[in-house]
């Protein structure tokens, strides 16, 4: 980790502040939501409430024996956590683990009739087929005539803005997903992105993925122009195993949104058709490393994941959820240089995020004075703000 001011970990141990909120007031409500989209039975009917009692007012308990995932999670810190408060544990660590209890409350982890059912489905797949997808989808037909450049910006910053539709951030930001007009960017560093994805370029493209539907389909979209116009010769999106953080996509997500691409006519409908095709010849995979729902930051990945950034020539990492654990999820000094926190990093890394918690790094000071200025803290959770952040060293200052 850098060699930066002490950072402390942020906890949600402090009544009024915003991670605080989540567990209190953010996780309860995704419960009501979850019970309410299901004909569950008594027994999830009790789980629920059982679930409700102990993450607002109990401590953290063990898996049930027979988990499949038990001894990853003893590895991820659960006996150092158990007995103790939901709050007073990391807040990265709480969240993951409210839903991963969340999900054996529902039955998904099984053995059962409940297994493998997603909990937050109904709510993915309400966006996916709201009307404002078709529009959203329907202006792609106005990229087709511009420059390559353009139309690589353009979905970039689809991809960047598709962040703001996160269905768990929306239930404490009714308006968050519409808000207008678009912020500046609070740090831009998409030069440097778009110099480690040439046109002809022959390397791989990792796209860490953060949320299905609206939030997916212009990272998908991104992906096909990158191949297309040959700035990467090969990509693979990281989706996660298991349903988490409500929104956030699994391969089943993917498999919707590739669906719903190939149902669309105009241009949206031949992106779908190339990234179908470059799934089927190997361009495009897509992965669910068990990593990606681990409760701790990127820096303690391990193996395999490590080797897997080291060969990409860039690893674009998505969303809010996704910024935390890249950089860690603490109360950097905002000016804190982002490549100081992203020197453990394998690869050349990338962020693009809208600004949905506390942590921050790499503003200039003049921005966070003109931030404060203007909104006080509020813009470090109001999701109004993005970044696009770059570190291209690729590790190459570890000793
Ligand atoms: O990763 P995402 O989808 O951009 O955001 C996830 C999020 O909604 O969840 C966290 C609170 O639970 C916040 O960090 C953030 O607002």
């Amino acid at each position: 980790m850098p060699d930066t001011p002490f950072a402390p970990v942020i906890r949600g141990d402090e009544p009024g502040s915003f991670p605080h909120s989540v567990l209190a007031e953010r996780h309860p409500a995704i419960i009501r939501q979850v019970r309410d989209a299901f004909p569950f039975g008594p027994a999830q009917h009790a789980a629920l409430d059982e679930l409700l009692r102990n993450c607002t007012e109990g401590t953290v308990g063990p898996l049930p024996a027979d988990a499949p995932d038990r001894d990853r999670w003893h590895a991820w810190g659960l006996p150092d956590h158990t007995g103790r408060s939901w709050y007073d544990v990391p807040w990265l660590w709480s969240e993951s683990y409210f839903y991963r209890r969340l999900l054996d409350a529902v039955g998904y982890v099984g053995p059962g009739a409940w297994q493998g059912i997603d909990p937050f489905r109904p709510f993915k797949r309400a966006e996916l087929d709201a009307p404002e997808t078709d529009a959203e989808l329907a202006a792609l037909d106005g990229l087709r005539d511009l420059p390559e450049e353009e139309r690589a910006r353009a979905l970039l910053h689809g991809s960047l803005w598709g962040n703001r539709a996160d269905l768990g951030f929306r239930l404490s930001a009714a308006d968050a997903g519409t808000r207008q007009p678009v912020p500046a960017l609070v740090a831009d560093d998409s030069e440097t992105l778009w110099s480690l994805l040439p046109p002809a370029g022959t390397g791989t493209l990792v796209l860490v993925a953060d949320n299905a539907g609206r939030e997916l389909l212009p990272d998908l979209l991104l992906i096909a122009h990158l191949l297309t116009e040959g700035r990467a010769a090969r990509a693979v999106l990281h989706v996660k195993p298991y349903p988490y953080y409500v929104s956030d996509a699994t391969t089943a997500d993917v498999v919707d949104a590739l669906n719903r691409l190939r149902a669309a006519p105009g241009a949206a409908g031949g992106y779908g058709r190339v990234l179908r095709s470059a799934m089927a010849d190997g361009r495009l995979t897509v992965r669910a490393h068990p990593f990606s729902c681990a409760p701790l930051p990127y820096a303690d990945m391990p193996d395999d994941l490590r080797a897997e950034f080291a060969a990409a020539t860039l690893t674009v990492v998505k969303g809010d959820l996704n910024y935390r654990r890249l950089v860690g999820d603490r109360f950097w000094p905002p000016t804190t240089p982002f490549r100081e926190t992203t020197a453990y990093f394998p690869g050349p890394v990338a962020a693009l995020r809208t600004l949905k918690s506390e942590v921050i790094t790499g503003l200039s000071a003049a921005t966070e004075a003109a931030l404060v200025a203007a909104e006080g803290q509020r813009w470090r959770t109001s999701g109004t703000h993005a970044l696009i952040q770059a570190d291209p060293s690729g590790g190459a200052r570890r000793g």
